[in-house]
């Protein structure tokens, strides 16, 4: 089907869904986003605006907006679902009523379902074992797209289909859409840089050099594809825009809540008021429990993640954990040229 022949569902109201949803308007395709705020679907379709998420940035005038899930399903072919990790599983099953078999489901969340260790494309699998099933991930601060700034993404998919589909509907002069076949990897990456995030906004507060943040990006990229290669995703993708590239963009600006809730962190603010300041999803602060509870249990190296954790959740001193870190054993560069234990 041409990608202007297309219907397409977003569900999420939030900053994200708000943006991918209005791409696709912009190029004329038919577009309904759900959100369960009909006060603010009425404004999307009255003002043109989402004043809670993107208060800047007027949207196309062929934008749709519903607080009724079953209208904005009916007939879209392509759904995109971006709805952060805690909800995710329980909005895919207010929706599973109204999908139908074949039709392409699409992740654009970067976070884990913590009880069960699921990634947002295995909770689509899940619910959904009639759908195709991809994943959405890059370096895509919602406000610059808003904006129209110059932007790549990911969409991984085993489905050939549903990659080439998403790079249709998807693809605008401000908007390249590049392919993978490498789901878990691409889904890692965008959720795994999260935690690192966190992180650099903390030492940028701190007042951190360039040489300190340099080390900390490139051992978070090393710590992250050590983890994501043990649970089977290729190490090649953490080369790509949805592992180094979308990890570069988070570690570095201000725009990304996962930055602002370290910045906070580092200025003297507890996490409890440092999420609450931010007053939207910053999914890293629970990726750290996450992961940590992970890589303890299958015994894989994350110094990073360990030492942010006793920061964030235990009261630690970051020039206590720092000094630890930075006096730990001598290791390997890139582990993949020579092998830690060779070291
Ligand atoms: N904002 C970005 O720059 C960006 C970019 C790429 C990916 N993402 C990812 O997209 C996901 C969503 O992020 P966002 O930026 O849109 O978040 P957001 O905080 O801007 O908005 C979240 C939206 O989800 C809705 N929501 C939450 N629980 C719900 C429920 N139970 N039922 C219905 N709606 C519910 C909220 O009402 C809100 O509209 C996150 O995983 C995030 O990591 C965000
Ligand atoms: O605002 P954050 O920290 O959720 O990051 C947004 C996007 O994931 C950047 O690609």
């Amino acid at each position: 089907m041409n990608a202007v022949q297309q219907k397409v569902a977003v569900l999420g109201g939030g900053s994200f869904g708000t943006v991918i949803a209005n791409i696709m308007a912009e190029k004329g395709i038919k577009v309904s986003q759900w959100m369960r705020d009909s006060s603010r679907a009425e404004e999307i379709n009255q003002q043109h605006m989402n004043t809670r998420y993107l208060p800047d940035y007027p949207l196309s005038e062929d934008l749709w907006a519903t607080s009724d899930i079953e209208l904005a399903l009916k007939e879209a072919t392509l759904i995109f679902v971006s709805i952060p990790s805690q909800s995710f599983r329980s909005v895919v099953q207010l929706a599973k009523p109204f999908l139908k078999a074949g039709q392409m489901v699409i992740s654009t969340t970067k976070g884990i379902e913590g009880e069960t260790f699921s990634l947002m494309s295995e909770i689509l699998k899940d619910e959904l074992p009639a759908a195709k099933v991809g994943v959405l991930s890059g370096p895509n601060l919602a406000k610059e797209v808003a904006k129209h700034q110059l932007t790549a993404t990911v969409i991984s998919s085993d489905d050939e289909a549903l990659r080439t589909d998403v790079q249709a509907a998807l693809h605008q002069s401000y908007f390249r859409v590049y392919a993978s076949s490498d789901m878990y990897g691409v889904e890692l990456g965008g959720t795994l840089k999260n935690i690192y995030a966190i992180a650099a906004g903390l030492s940028a507060a701190l007042g951190m050099g360039e040489n300190t943040k340099s080390m900390l990006l490139t051992r978070s990229l090393a710590e992250m594809s050590r983890f994501a290669v043990s649970m089977g995703a290729n190490p090649m993708t953490f080369l790509g825009l949805a592992g180094v590239g979308d990890l570069i963009v988070t570690c570095m600006s201000p725009l990304s809540r996962n930055y602002r809730v370290g910045y906070a962190l580092g200025s003297g603010e507890n996490l409890e008021e440092a999420v609450e300041s931010l007053g939207e999803v910053a999914e890293g602060v629970n990726t750290i429990r996450i992961i940590k509870a992970k890589a303890d249990e299958l015994e894989i190296y994350m110094p990073l993640v360990s030492g942010l954790y006793e920061v964030v959740f235990n009261g630690a001193h970051v020039q206590e954990v720092v000094k630890a870190l930075m006096m730990n054993e001598q290791s390997s560069d890139v582990e993949f040229v020579l092998p830690r234990e060779a070291n």
